[in-house]
């Protein structure tokens, strides 16, 4: 196994205020999502280096991905997931991505809701 696959950058508790939801009233009030990702990367070539270049840059990340979650409405929190992967996979070289999403509140007796997707560029469409 590479050292790629091995090391990890996360971000945990970003987050967001959106409009999120498939109920009528969801569609008029932002709520807030709360996400956790994990990045794969070589943290020993910014180890050594000691240098921002070479490092998984997790503010830059965590900008990106709340842009990206605050700029359009959306129903369901699959959705979010998924594309805040595809963002991650496409844009920051990361080769694999773990991304929940949870939503604090949705289910008034529940101490929270959330999905989690696992996606890879290694992945094939073909399964
Ligand atoms: N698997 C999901 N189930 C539900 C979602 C969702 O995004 N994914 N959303 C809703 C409603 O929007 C809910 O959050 C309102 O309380 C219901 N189920």
């Amino acid at each position: 196994m590479e050292q790629a696959d091995i090391d990890v950058v996360s971000i945990e508790g970003l987050s967001v205020d959106t409009i999120i939801g498939v109920y009528d009233w969801e569609k008029e009030k932002k709520q807030t999502l709360t996400l956790d990702i994990q990045m794969s990367w070589d943290n020993q070539t910014a180890a050594k280096s000691d240098d921002l270049n070479d490092a998984l840059d997790y503010a830059l990340v965590s900008e990106k991905v709340t842009q990206w979650v605050a700029e359009k409405p959306r129903q369901l929190i699959e959705s979010v997931a998924e594309g805040v992967a595809s963002l991650i996979l496409n844009e920051f070289g990361v080769q694999n991505v773990e991304v929940k999403v949870s939503k604090p509140g949705a289910v008034p007796n529940a101490a929270n809701v959330a999905v989690t997707v696992r996606r890879s560029v290694f992945d094939s469409p073909f399964g």
